[in-house]
């Protein structure tokens, strides 16, 4: 990977890498090789944390969790083997449509709800 690629490249690079690593010596790794629960219970931990950081308005603090949550998104997506461009390529179908209008759309095209007999 050169210099000029993004913290974003080079740390799933790095999580990839750590799929075959000693979790003895990797908190990636480690990760990785437990249940997923781990991931998925720090995952809702550092949400619950940038929320409160929000709470307090605390901008540090927000930018502290906002990078721990993200973290943990990374190494859930990996588990899953999904690549953090999927996400990106997503938002960028996203771009330009309003979510006021995306989701008038989606309660427009659901079934009528069936009457109980
Ligand atoms: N960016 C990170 C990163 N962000 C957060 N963390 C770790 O994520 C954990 C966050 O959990 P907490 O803050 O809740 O700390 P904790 O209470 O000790 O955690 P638990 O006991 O609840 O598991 C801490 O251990 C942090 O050190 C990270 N660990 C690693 N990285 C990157 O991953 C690379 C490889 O790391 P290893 O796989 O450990 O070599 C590093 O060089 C970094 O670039």
């Amino acid at each position: 990977m050169t210099s000029s690629s993004t913290i974003l490249q080079r740390l799933t690079q790095t999580i990839e890498a750590r799929k075959s690593a000693d979790p003895a010596h990797s908190y990636i790794a480690k990760l990785l090789s437990s249940n997923e629960d781990k991931v998925l219970k720090k995952i809702a931990e550092e949400a619950a944390e940038t929320i409160m950081a929000c709470k307090d308005n605390d901008r540090e603090q927000i930018i502290y969790e906002t990078a721990d949550l993200w973290f943990h998104c990374l190494i859930m997506l990996a588990r899953h083997d999904i690549s953090p461009e999927a996400i990106l390529s997503e938002l960028e179908r996203r771009e330009g449509v309003s979510g006021i209008e995306e989701k008038l759309s989606r309660s427009q095209n659901q079934p009528e709800p069936t009457k109980a007999e």
